[in-house]
């Protein structure tokens, strides 16, 4: 395909992602799917010009005065690509599955580009309901905050303490040329290629062996910062498919015990193999027999740490999901708040006097981070937040620099902050 007809492939596909608002990994998988013409490489390159697209949704659309998938692609041209309009003239050209010649609007969009005449949330590419909420987070970094989470992820991995250590891991994935993580001792980072993608780790003898996890490098950081230790007794309440389970048991390097569940029984499910693979001994997954089934009753007021990684809007993932940034619909954060408030209830019920409940989220509105604490507390007398100097003092490495980043209740980090999606920990003692 040429450049040309890769584009006009995008615009079809955003098309169908945005009319129907589904996750564009599956429009790209349809496109695909009819299009058997298309190479790898082909499809690399429309994907990769979708995502970024959908990046700058709301910067292009507000720059070009529309909301099409065509004016996304062109503003993303410019923002994205740094393309002038003759160079988009010459690929808009109508021939040869090309897109259709640009109009008299268009041309006179692209010439007068300027986001800095945007208002913050459209700079920032953020949906402008939130923006109050991003606002309230982050004050005059909130633009800047909101292009970073803008920008491309890179892929990180976590070595796996349980079967080797970052520097054999290293050594074994040369060939990819990881770099170490900036803050997590066992984290590795490959950045993108010009195409956005990452290597295709799972492919790799060591992560069949169990040497690694794909996992962004500031879901490590919260996870050792939580707290756990050896020998403790853990649960992970809202495992999911287990990624910080799988860190937790690295931290407990065998010993103590970790109990892993999770609302929805469906989710557990990839847990049982990543274990086996990681050869974690100390877990138990307990899997809820039906909704509303407590398959942790028996260990109430009894745990040293519980681990809530909280359902919420990710929107600290968006760089690395920026569909989900605009299926986000109003109202959706005042959900998550009710059932952050719902599962921080039941760790309460969990913890033992003078315990620890560990609340994290990948999120970066304060309503759901610092906001879920501050309720929390006013609801459960006795509670108290750790300092953040605490956490950060692990003795394992040091992690003083993260002080910049405290909040009123705890951390958080972002792309901009720490180069890692956005996540937010709060640690908060049991009653003795
Ligand atoms: C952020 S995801 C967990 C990701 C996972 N911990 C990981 O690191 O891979 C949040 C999880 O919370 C679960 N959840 C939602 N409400 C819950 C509740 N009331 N109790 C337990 N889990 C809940 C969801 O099913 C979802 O799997």
């Amino acid at each position: 395909m040429t450049p040309a007809a890769r584009i006009s492939a995008a615009i079809e596909v955003l098309t169908d992602l945005i009319e129907r608002r589904r996750p564009a990994a599956d429009a790209l998988k349809d496109w695909g799917l009819s299009r058997r013409f298309a190479g790898s490489k082909d499809r690399a390159a429309i994907a990769s010009l979708v995502y970024d697209a959908l990046r700058r949704r709301a910067s292009s659309a507000h720059a070009l005065g529309e909301e099409t998938p065509r004016a996304l692609v062109l503003g993303m041209l410019v923002s994205q690509r740094g393309m002038g309009v003759e160079e988009i003239s010459e690929l808009f050209n109508g021939q040869n599955h090309a897109p259709a010649p640009l109009t008299e609007f268009e041309v006179a969009g692209l010439a007068a580009f300027d986001l800095n005449a945007s208002p913050g949330w459209a700079r920032a590419d953020v949906p402008d309901w939130l923006w109050p909420s991003f606002m309230a987070g982050f004050g005059d970094d909130a633009v800047s905050e909101g292009q970073a989470l803008a920008g491309r992820a890179p892929a990180d991995i976590r070595a796996n303490r349980l079967k080797t250590d970052r520097d054999k891991l290293r050594a074994a994935l040369a060939h990819l040329q990881p770099e170490p993580g900036a803050w997590s001792p066992d984290a590795l980072r490959f950045l993108p290629g010009p195409d956005g993608r990452g290597p295709s780790l799972q492919s790799e003898p060591s992560f069949f062996n169990g040497e690694f996890e794909i996992q962004d490098e500031g879901s490590q950081l919260v996870t050792l910062l939580a707290g756990a230790e050896p020998a403790m007794s853990v649960v992970d309440l809202c495992a999911g498919a287990g990624g910080k389970t799988l860190a937790l048991a690295a931290v407990l390097g065998g010993k103590g015990r970790i109990f892993a569940t999770d609302l929805d029984s469906r989710r557990l499910a990839p847990l049982h193999d990543r274990l086996t693979r990681s050869g974690a001994s100390n877990v138990e997954v307990r899997v809820p027999k039906s909704r509303g089934h407590d398959a942790l009753a028996d260990l109430a007021g009894t745990i040293d740490l519980v681990l809530v990684d909280a359902p919420c809007t990710g929107s600290g993932t968006w760089r690395r999901n920026p569909d989900a940034k605009w299926r986000v619909r109003p109202g959706a954060l005042a959900e998550r708040v009710k059932d952050q408030a719902q599962v921080l209830g039941r760790a309460a019920s969990l913890v033992k006097p003078g315990g620890r409940i560990a609340y994290i989220t990948c999120s970066m509105l304060p309503e759901e981070n610092d906001g879920a604490v501050e309720a929390f507390l006013a609801r459960h007398a006795g509670f108290e937040p750790v300092a953040t100097r605490s956490l950060l003092d692990t003795g394992e490495v040091d992690f003083g620099l993260l002080a910049r980043f405290a909040t009123r209740f705890g951390l958080q980090l972002s792309p901009r902050r720490t180069g890692t999606d956005g996540f937010y920990l709060s640690c908060l003692r049991a009653p003795a």
